[in-house]
């Protein structure tokens, strides 16, 4: 979705919703603080009404990915567990229990309107393997070239920071990545993202509209409730990281009436992040969403102005440590030497090669090594900068 009235505040706001219509492939994630009735097991309406307005837009044309929470709190109601456990294994075992329900409770909803839906399960780690993530793109533009409604949760039988922190916000902005989204729509409890917390802020106000990259929104956003956990900060990374494939994102209430019709609609309901850099690749797209890197490269001066404003490729003369153990092929984090995250890349040395050719002119690296296989340490087209 483009961008071009997200500068001025005043003017354009409907235009931009009217575009929504437009979009094709929409990503909805409802998060854990709607879909848990206060912790009473799954929101069963909600998810009715949801489904109600999901089968209007896939009528209209449009392709959904649901990226649904809600396991765990389904599991402790069918363990009959009235408390949260602290235990790790018993929030993995609950949530391997509510995923049937939450499943069942989506098949039942969708049915009556014929269509069939698909339980996909990923973690981010998935995402981060090549094989793995290519597999998962090409199964989940199937399922919406057939028809069907995917519907994404954690695999958390298998993973524990998730289910632990509790988002699902970064799992939609990646999915969103992975199929190539035009819009994400977060569903949360409170109607979109304020200048404050509004449950300990009552003056807050909402935000309608602005850019994903708006570092201003992260100081506005504070952390998660008790069902769902994430808070907005985790909200609006997802857009910013939905942004890198080009898709605008929607923070807005799930509790607001017929709220993904009237989006759809046009109506001015929720905050609207809009993209403000151009589409990566998507083989770019891929390496950003790296969220855990296999090691830390560290810049000096000169090579971060000439990944940052020359567009150029990082070569071994400007790196001066390398931390971490690493294989050539695998996603590396660059750093100035202050600590902050400059780009993200994947190398063409392993960390024990890396560390002998430290500040080496390339026309050196033969001597050092033996071999060469490539001058740069990581090439420009392997390389985003954050
Ligand atoms: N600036 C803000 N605007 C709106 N909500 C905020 C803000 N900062 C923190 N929050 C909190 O974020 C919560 C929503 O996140 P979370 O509890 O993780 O829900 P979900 O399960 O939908 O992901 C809200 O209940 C709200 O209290
Ligand atoms: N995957 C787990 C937890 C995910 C979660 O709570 O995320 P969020 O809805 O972003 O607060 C579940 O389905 O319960």
């Amino acid at each position: 979705m483009s961008n071009e009235q997200a500068q001025s505040p005043d003017s354009g706001y409907l235009e931009q919703r009217k575009k929504l219509a437009q979009q094709k492939r929409w990503v909805i994630k409802i998060g854990s603080a709607l879909l848990t009735n206060d912790g009473q097991g799954l929101n069963r309406d909600g998810m009715a009404a949801w489904v109600d307005q999901i089968a209007r837009l896939l009528e209209l044309g449009h392709e959904v990915v649901l990226v649904s929470s809600g396991s765990v709190a389904e599991g402790m109601t069918r363990l009959g567990w009235k408390q949260r456990p602290d235990q790790l294994h018993q929030l993995q075992a609950a949530a391997a229990v509510g995923q049937m329900g939450l499943i069942q409770a989506y098949e039942t909803s969708f049915a009556r309107y014929q269509r069939s839906t698909a339980q996909v399960l990923l973690t981010h780690d998935d995402l981060s393997d090549r094989t793995r993530y290519l597999n998962g793109r090409s199964t989940l533009k199937t399922l919406l070239q057939l028809g069907v409604v995917p519907i994404v949760n954690e695999n958390d039988t298998v993973v524990t920071d998730e289910i632990c922190f509790g988002d699902n916000d970064t799992l939609g902005a990646l999915v969103a990545n992975v199929v190539e989204a035009d819009v994400l729509v977060i569903l949360t409890d409170q109607d979109g993202l304020f200048t404050a917390d509004p449950r300990t802020n009552p003056d807050a106000e909402i935000i309608h509209q602005g850019l994903a990259s708006d570092e201003r929104f992260t100081a506005m956003a504070g952390g998660g409730g008790v069902l769902g956990r994430g808070g907005m900060v985790t909200k609006i990374r997802a857009a910013s990281l939905a942004a890198r494939s080009g898709a605008a994102t929607v923070i807005v209430g799930g509790r607001i009436d017929n709220v993904i019709s009237r989006l759809y609609d046009g109506e001015l309901l929720g905050t609207l992040l809009l993209p403000d850099k151009e589409p990566l690749v998507a083989r770019k797209q891929w390496i950003a969403g790296h969220l855990q890197t296999h090691g830390d490269l560290v810049l000096d001066a000169g090579a971060v102005n000439a990944l940052r404003d020359g567009g150029r490729s990082l070569l071994p003369i400007g790196v001066v440590a390398a931390h971490g153990r690493f294989e050539r092929g695998q996603v590396v984090a660059c750093r100035d030497e202050q600590g902050r995250l400059i780009a993200k890349g994947l190398v063409n040395y392993s960390s024990s090669e890396a560390l002998k050719i430290l500040k080496t002119p390339s026309s050196q690296l033969e001597s050092v090594l033996g071999v060469v296989s490539e001058p740069e340490m990581i090439h420009r087209d392997n390389l985003v900068v954050i």
